[in-house]
């Protein structure tokens, strides 16, 4: 089991998402928050990025997808972006939350968030 944990917080992305027509003629905030089970000890161990989760490289690769993404539901991309950071970074357990905060004017946030593998 992988106790300790790497987190990316926050991270801001427009994206072509919706379900509506006139979500398809415009890109809307999005908000990422990820939390991926990791050892860090090796890598607190030899003071090494290489042993770990590089929040930066991962953070780069979801802004990269979510900029040519073009899904109707933020449940799918969620999911899609679960299974790029669980197969490129060989992540074995995450939680992300996809919020979209414009989406309901007169609600603060509404957001979907999911857990896959295991840690
Ligand atoms: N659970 C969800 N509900 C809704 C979604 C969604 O992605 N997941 N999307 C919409 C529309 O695109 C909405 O954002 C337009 O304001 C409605 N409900």
């Amino acid at each position: 089991m992988k106790l300790d944990r790497v987190f990316i917080e926050g991270l801001k992305a427009d994206a072509l998402i919706g379900v509506y027509d006139w979500e398809r003629e415009i890109t809307q905030p999005l908000v990422f928050d990820i939390e991926m089970a990791t050892d860090i000890r090796p890598a607190a161990e030899q003071d090494d990025l290489n042993l770990t989760l590089d929040y930066y490289a991962i953070s780069q690769a979801v802004l990269k997808y979510v900029a040519q993404s073009s899904f109707e539901l933020i449940e799918s991309l969620a999911e899609a972006i679960a299974a790029l950071i669980m197969n490129d970074f060989g992540v074995s357990w995450l939680k992300i939350k996809v919020s979209k905060p414009g989406a309901v004017p007169e609600a603060a946030n509404v957001a979907v968030q999911i857990e896959r593998g295991n840690d």
